[in-house]
């Protein structure tokens, strides 16, 4: 699913009305009634109490219009106009007036703190005050009232975006916007749902149809793609029917040191459960009797060294090689890996310690092969990139880190960012069971195999993190997030992998439904 910019999103809103040749009053209509429907098929009519707060844009007309059809249909609505500003907007003048007609408990005005209503934890506060419009400080009163909100623990729910945040920054502090429980988005998921330092604001999200031009959205470029099940069917490759282990590649693992062999056989196990032929791992020589016992699949090739990569040399052709894992950064390994990239000419994917290797010799960032994929954690995105001020800063050092040196920058958390050139795409699968030993090693396994078999690095690279962060999700109902190993996502990567293809179950009909219908 794309995610639009805020000017995108204006484009689109202007256009649909244009080309459906409709008012946008009545797309106004069309988004409040969409939050209405949502609403009264939870609520089914109940007579708990709802404060609908609107601002005086067009964010605060759909909750106009959303209070209207509350009221129409008997809830216990308290409307409210948090009147920040005298410019209305057009098609807010036309929703207060509407909803006038159809109740004598006209919206409340709002202007200071003595304005504010008492709200129960049992009541439900609808969030219409700020939507994409947001364009500047906001009044301190106002930002009283998204603490007033937050005070009463009742259950919030935002129009759009919470009020506060803007689509394309980090707020300067967590009082000067609206909690939500839920956010109802409307033509597009906003980017800040996704990053770490903004995504608290709205627990859950949910992006609500208002039949925005389906050509327009089809042909736009966005800079970021949300990925899921949808986004990764058409990389996914069919196998054929005479294919063989040639076929899809040989994988080698470059990694370990004494006491981080482990590191090595859970990225060679990825690397063939994500399906590829052949798997080496090249490991300094303690590496070779745990890895040939625990893995007897993967053939072992070993470094001179007893206790640390020092020389990283081999007499295969691998398609594609998976590098970094447990080597520690000793001089002997730096140089080992510096020498190691001079000959090299196989699609790379370079994680952990090889990550810090290339920031502490930037040098070496020229040798990588272009479309190297790089998986850092955050500490060692830092290192390569510096510091970042927000996530938002962040994302702009990645992409032109990205530019610089042509690589693709798997930035690895909860939602997971790959970034290459001028696009991020946004995972969403995973939980929070990953954060535990050896889940980026299986990371990089699938990522590497993946490449191995002939996808593209970008593509591997995606579909990679869908698939590894879905598996952890299918084993969640099973181990749960404390006790939810790496071993155990290798497991479930097979799940990950059937799961493409499974339909959503239909909702069961009875019979005697049937026969009404
Ligand atoms: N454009 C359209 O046709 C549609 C717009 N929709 C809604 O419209 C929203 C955007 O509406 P608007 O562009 O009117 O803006 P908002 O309602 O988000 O913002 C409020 C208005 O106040 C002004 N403002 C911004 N920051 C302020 C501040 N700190 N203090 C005082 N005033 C401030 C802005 O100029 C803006 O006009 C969307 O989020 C969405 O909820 C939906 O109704 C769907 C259709
Ligand atoms: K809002």
């Amino acid at each position: 699913m794309k995610i639009l910019s805020k000017e995108q999103i204006y484009e689109g809103d202007k256009l649909t009305a244009q080309r459906q040749n409709i008012s946008s009053t009545e797309l106004m209509e069309r988004a409040g009634t969409q939050i209405f429907n949502w609403m009264h098929m939870r609520m089914q009519g109940a007579q708990v109490p709802i404060h609908v707060f609107c601002g005086i844009g067009n964010n605060g007309g759909d909750g106009l219009v959303l209070a209207r059809h509350l009221v129409n249909h008997g809830y216990n609505v308290h409307t409210y106009v948090v009147n920040y500003s005298d410019k209305r907007s057009k098609d807010f003048l036309v929703n207060y007036d509407r909803i006038k007609q159809v109740t004598k408990e006209w919206p409340t005005l709002m202007a200071c703190e003595e304005d504010f209503p008492t709200i129960t934890p049992e009541a439900i506060i609808v969030d219409a005050v700020f939507g994409i419009g947001l364009n500047r400080p906001i009044a301190d009163w106002v930002k009283k009232l998204f603490q007033h909100f937050r005070a009463s623990k009742a259950f919030t729910l935002a129009i759009d975006i919470p009020s506060g945040l803007q689509t394309d920054s980090v707020p300067e502090s967590e009082n000067d916007v609206v909690w939500a429980g839920y956010t109802l988005s409307f033509q597009s998921p906003k980017l800040i749902f996704f990053l770490p330092e903004t995504s608290k604001y709205s627990v859950q999200w949910e992006v609500l149809d208002i039949g925005i031009d389906l050509e327009y959205i089809y042909k736009l470029n966005t800079e970021a793609e949300l990925i899921g099940k949808q986004e990764v069917l058409p990389i996914y490759k069919p196998r054929k029917r005479f294919s063989h282990k040639g076929s899809f590649g040989h994988a080698l693992i470059v990694g370990g040191s004494y006491g981080k062999i482990g590191s090595v056989t859970l990225s060679s196990k990825a690397a063939l459960v994500s399906g590829v032929g052949l798997v080496s791992a090249y490991v300094p020589k303690c590496g070779y009797v745990p890895l040939q016992v625990a893995l007897p699949e993967a053939m072992v090739i070993t470094d001179e060294n007893e206790k640390f990569i020092s020389n990283i040399s081999f007499d295969i052709t691998p398609s594609a090689i998976g590098v970094g894992i447990g080597i520690g950064t000793q001089d002997e390994t730096l140089l080992a890996f510096e020498n190691f990239l001079k000959e090299n000419k196989a699609p790379l994917v370079v994680d952990a310690d090889a990550l810090n290797l290339l920031s502490k010799k930037t040098e070496l960032l020229a040798l990588l092969p272009k479309g190297t994929v790089l998986t850092p954690h955050p500490k060692e995105l830092e290192r390569l990139i510096g510091e970042w001020k927000d996530d938002f800063d962040k994302l702009n050092k990645t992409k032109a880190f990205s530019k610089k040196h042509e690589v693709i920058v798997v930035v690895k958390g909860a939602n997971t960012i790959t970034v290459f050139q001028d696009k991020y795409y946004v995972n969403t699968t995973g939980n929070p069971g990953l954060a535990t030993a050896g889940t980026g090693d299986v990371l990089m396994g699938i990522i590497a195999g993946l490449i191995t078999q002939g996808y593209e690095p970008l593509s591997a690279s995606v579909f990679g993190v869908y698939l590894h962060g879905k598996a952890a999700d299918i084993i969640l109902e099973d181990f749960g997030y404390q006790s939810m190993i790496a071993s155990y996502v290798i497991d479930a990567v097979a799940e990950a992998y059937i799961d493409l293809f499974k339909q959503p179950e239909q909702p069961q009909v009875s019979e005697a439904e049937q026969e009404e219908s």
